[in-house]
């Protein structure tokens, strides 16, 4: 079991892997995606606001430009496990069963060839019509601090998503109109298809796919059906096309925040099978349609218990915060993330290394 940290790609520079390194980190997911750009690591998004544009066909994604990415993490004594989602702008009608399928299906198998060629285990996605959206920014952890969070209460309004803007990204601003509807059953196909797809040339790359879960998990969110919004759906998804190239991004605060189950029989059901590649070890309070992040030593999850299970299935994997509450000071990313990863730290050494 490895401690790291995700870095979105404004925040990929030596100044952010030094960081890293001295917070205690050993590795490092990257986002090659360019959401979020200038903001602060806490990100909210809403009927107007959402993550930016998605550009297709970005050189970042060449063989060339990851291995140079992952010389730049090892400079600083650091491993590059994993790239976190693809691009929308790559991806789009592999997701809406569009003209363009074929040729973005392919584009991903590329990819995932060049993350492999470059010696990268894992790849995470999350495959999502409205992705994660709806983050409220408000001041609701531990003295005020600002977090994200969701609620139908105080929220934004759930508005049908125009063409043109998938995954809470805009790829092209010139279409007029809304996305077709699409059934769970629909979207349940293209995953299908996604995963017969990808997963075979994954396998023969080395690289293991990595599932997100829908955040947040609702049923439906701006008319849009969901895959992953209980637990048990995860399973649905590995019973699509069993192997070890198909396993999960285990997002804990987003498992924390469904209706069903508990996170704890999720880490033994999951963890039982070694299908965690890699986890979002982060807390929150609440669940779906009201919640909010925390930090992660207040929220509603016992993380030294999730912690013990994960130890108990021998989870090999990295811990990430993902993202964390903000500090009220100068730096407040920075210092939001090296109180997780301290924290991370404390128990690991407590649990894991006892
Ligand atoms: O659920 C969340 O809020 C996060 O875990 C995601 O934003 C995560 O960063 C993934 O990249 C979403 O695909």
């Amino acid at each position: 079991m490895k401690i790291g940290i995700g870095l979105y790609r404004y925040m990929l520079n030596k100044e952010n892997y030094r960081f890293a390194k001295q917070a205690g980190c050993t590795h490092i997911i990257a986002h090659l995606v360019d959401y979020y750009r200038g903001q602060n690591g806490v990100h909210g998004t809403d009927e107007v606001k959402n993550m930016g544009e998605s550009l297709a066909n970005e050189d970042v994604w060449s063989y060339e430009s990851i291995q140079k990415l992952k010389n730049e993490v090892e400079e600083e004594g650091l491993t590059l496990y994993a790239i976190e989602n693809f691009a929308p702008a790559d991806w789009y009608d592999v997701l809406l069963d569009g003209p363009k399928k074929e040729e973005q299906i392919e584009r991903l198998k590329q990819i995932i060839r060049n993350v492999g060629k470059a010696g990268i285990p894992v790849f995470g996605y999350n495959f999502s019509i409205a992705g994660v959206w709806g983050h409220l920014r408000r001041p609701l952890a531990r003295g005020g601090a600002v977090s994200v969070g969701f609620s139908d209460k105080e929220g934004a309004k759930q508005t049908p998503i125009k063409n043109g803007q998938i995954w809470n990204m805009t790829y092209d601003e010139n279409v007029e109109g809304y996305i077709d509807e699409i059934t769970t059953e629909q979207l349940w196909d293209r995953l299908t298809y996604f995963l017969n797809e990808l997963v075979p040339v994954a396998e023969e790359a080395g690289v293991v796919l990595a599932a997100h879960p829908d955040d947040p998990p609702l049923k439906t969110l701006r008319g849009t059906p969901r895959l992953v919004y209980q637990p048990h759906l995860y399973q649905k998804l590995l019973d699509i096309y069993p192997s070890k190239s198909n396993a999960l991004e285990f997002c804990m605060g987003t498992i924390q925040e469904m209706t069903e189950g508990n996170i704890y029989d999720a880490i033994e059901q999951y963890g039982s099978q070694e299908k965690l590649a890699y986890v979002h070890f982060r807390n929150v309070k609440g669940k779906v349609p009201e919640y909010h992040e925390v930090f992660v030593d207040e929220g509603d999850i016992d993380m030294v218990k999730a912690l013990k299970l994960l130890k108990k299935h021998n989870f090999d994997g990295v811990l990430i915060p993902d993202h964390t509450p903000l500090f009220d000071t100068e730096n407040p990313w920075h210092m939001g993330m090296a109180h997780a990863i301290g924290y991370i730290k404390g128990i690991y050494d407590a649990v894991v290394k006892e």
